[in-house]
């Protein structure tokens, strides 16, 4: 194999990721990974360096992968930090892809828990050599024997293979770099073959444009020549070339084998440069793509609507912005006969949907509505037509639909064993079927079932978790889709129906979440000068009804005298209470009142108080 000067021999390079349920302490780990091997200094030291994005540090949680390279005992580390929450999976499993090696990273006062084990299994898959590692064994209630043994039957080791760290203290993480050094195999590749490099992690940068993550596999990619994207054939020139060491470095060889960079061409939206993607080189480009990964599907659809009618350009502009960052992010615009111009927006997840909400109101200033999430469905017209339905208004009426289709989930769940039966009453209330059970050690399960999605996004995680009191967790990953018997529930205000408020239930449940909508919204809607009645439909039938009585608000009736600042005090704070309103025809509608339905907890899975 040859290697050009100045480039890092592929036998001294360890490319390696750290896996590990949420909160375990990736990120903590990385920091002092970052510090022990000298590419931050100390003073420079903050927590979670790798973690840049503002809504990123203050939710202590890690949304975009990161890559850094790190110096130790005259080898090449190449460290890439993953995030752990479900809605992410599919940023680990490409982060994996390019990685020899991966840390299995368990806190040691909790143990294996259900993102420890999706991500084992992923990594697994992807033929990664596995180091258990258990984190955290500073804290007084570590129980790193116990665990050590849980980890190892999972695994297939002894238990005293497992390693012992604490990502806080920095206990045992220089071990636990030599281990990397000693057990990773180095990359293998053709020095001499056509460029192939793997695309996996693309940001975008206002200043720099996208910055493409690549892992090289065959030959070698340099500054200043014209690359390929092997999906679309689009050609580039590379305009800079580098690593990340935690700042980017530019490297004037360019990237050889088993070696992990970035490059930027000066393209400007993140879809041009595809994770999963292969780039060679377009004067002698390869002729096979390297294995690519699962595109990212939306899960979950959400209406957003601008509170003020007149910032939908800028909501349109803003999204255009995210997604230039974020290739899973999909949107149409659509209107709605309450809510105005807005637009559908595709997510990943429940938190990926809340993340990109806030970044929306605090990056670009936004004040939205956001109607309660939905999933997808697919409906079989009597005709044989076929319709994807991702807002429920759209959800065809009438007698003419044959079939209806819903996306569902193969979720696990691992608790302690007492919660055994709390767990299967959630899941049954749910539409769930039991798949199977294992147990882990004596008091620990893991419970499988067959989840419809619909069911997961409506508060399922809090009422797991308020049942077993914090200790369940959850992984679920799209396993296709049932017939199912659902049916649309509308909701009128004053006899129209509220489009926005429309939702897609199955048919034994549709009944009490109509009672229970309309009764949350006579709680939520604010008294108005007339009377407002609130009713719940199936089609043309009324199955709930609620009224909302009328009063005269007068906020000046207090201020007798002339006290004209006192009086113009008192308006503009009935105005700001207004900012989070909508005018619903001649209903004001106050923004919780449009994610209701997420903590309607219709079925039997109510939290017994
Ligand atoms: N006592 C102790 N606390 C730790 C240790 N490592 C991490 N923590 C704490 O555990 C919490 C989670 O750590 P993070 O490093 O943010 O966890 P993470 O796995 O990166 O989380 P995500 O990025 O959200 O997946 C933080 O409050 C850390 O301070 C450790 O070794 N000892």
């Amino acid at each position: 194999m040859r290697t050009q000067p100045g480039q890092t021999d592929p036998a001294l390079i360890r490319n390696f990721c750290i896996i590990a349920h949420i909160d375990h302490g990736k990120s903590t780990l990385a920091d002092r990974m970052l510090q022990i091997t000298g590419v931050v200094d100390d003073r420079s030291m903050r927590a979670q360096y790798l973690d840049r994005m503002d809504i990123e540090r203050e939710r202590g949680i890690t949304i975009k992968s990161q890559a850094v390279r790190l110096p130790w005992d005259g080898h090449v580390l190449n460290m890439i930090d993953t995030p752990g929450h479900v809605d992410f999976t599919y940023e680990v499993s490409r982060s994996l892809q390019a990685c020899e090696g991966a840390i299995l990273l368990v806190d040691a006062a909790q143990g294996i828990e259900a993102q420890t084990l999706a991500n084992l299994y992923l990594a697994m898959n992807n033929d990664l050599h596995i180091i258990p590692v258990l984190n955290k064994i500073d804290l007084p209630a570590a129980q790193p024997e116990k665990f050590a043994e849980e980890l190892a039957g999972l695994i297939g080791c002894d238990p005293s293979d497992v390693l012992r760290v604490s990502g806080k203290t920095g206990v045992g993480v220089k071990e636990l770099l030599d281990h990397v050094v000693q057990t990773v195999p180095a990359p293998v590749g053709d020095a001499d073959a056509a460029a192939r490099a793997l695309i996996f992690d693309s940001v975008y940068d206002t200043y720099r444009g996208v910055v493409t993550y690549v892992r090289v596999v065959d030959g070698h990619l340099g500054k200043r020549e014209r690359i390929t994207m092997m999906s679309t054939q689009a050609t580039h020139e590379t305009l800079e070339i580098g690593v990340i060491s935690p700042e980017p470095k530019v490297a004037d060889k360019g990237l050889g084998v088993g070696e992990v960079g970035y490059l930027i061409t000066g393209v400007k939206d993140v879809r041009q440069s595809r994770v999963g993607d292969t780039v060679t080189s377009a004067a002698h480009g390869a002729t096979e793509m390297l294995a690519g990964y699962d595109h990212p599907r939306p899960m979950v659809f959400s209406g957003l609507y601008p509170i003020d009618g007149d910032e939908y350009p800028e909501l349109r502009e803003a999204l255009d912005k995210l997604q230039l960052n974020d290739a899973s992010l999909v949107y149409e615009p659509e209107t709605s006969a309450a809510l105005g111009f807005g637009f559908r927006v595709g997510f990943l997840g429940l938190l990926h949907m809340e993340i990109i909400r806030e970044r929306l109101e605090r990056e670009f200033g936004l004040s939205l509505i956001s109607t309660a999430p939905n999933v997808v469905y697919r409906v079989v017209m009597e005709d044989g037509k076929e319709l994807t339905v991702t807002n429920p208004s759209e959800f065809p009426t009438g007698g003419k639909i044959a079939q209806v289709f819903e996306p569902v989930t193969k979720s696990t769940i691992l608790a302690p064993s007492e919660f055994i039966g709390a767990i299967m009453e959630i899941c049954q209330g749910r539409r769930g079927q039991l798949q199977g059970m294992d147990y882990l050690s004596e008091d620990r399960v893991e419970i499988r079932y067959t989840l419809p999605l619909g069911e997961i996004i409506f508060d399922f995680f809090d009422q797991l978790k308020s049942r077993t009191r914090g200790y369940a967790s959850l992984d679920y990953e799209p396993a296709g889709e049932l017939e199912s018997e659902l049916v649309k529930v509308d909701i009128l205000l004053q006899g129209e129906p509220v489009d926005a408020f429309s939702a897609i239930v199955h048919k034994d449940k549709a009944y009490g979440y109509g009672v229970e909508m309309a009764k949350k919204l006579r709680e939520l809607i604010p008294r108005q000068q007339f009377e407002v009645p609130i009713q719940a439909a199936i089609g043309a039938r009324v199955i709930a009804r609620e009224n909302i009585r009328a009063i005269r608000k007068d906020v000046l009736a207090k201020c007798y005298g002339g006290d004209i600042s006192r009086k113009r005090k008192l308006l503009e704070k009935q105005k700001e209470g207004k900012k989070r309103m909508k005018m619903v025809g001649r209903v004001e509608v106050p923004q919780e009142a449009f994610v209701a339905a997420l903590s309607t907890e219709s079925g039997t899975d109510k939290p017994k108080k």
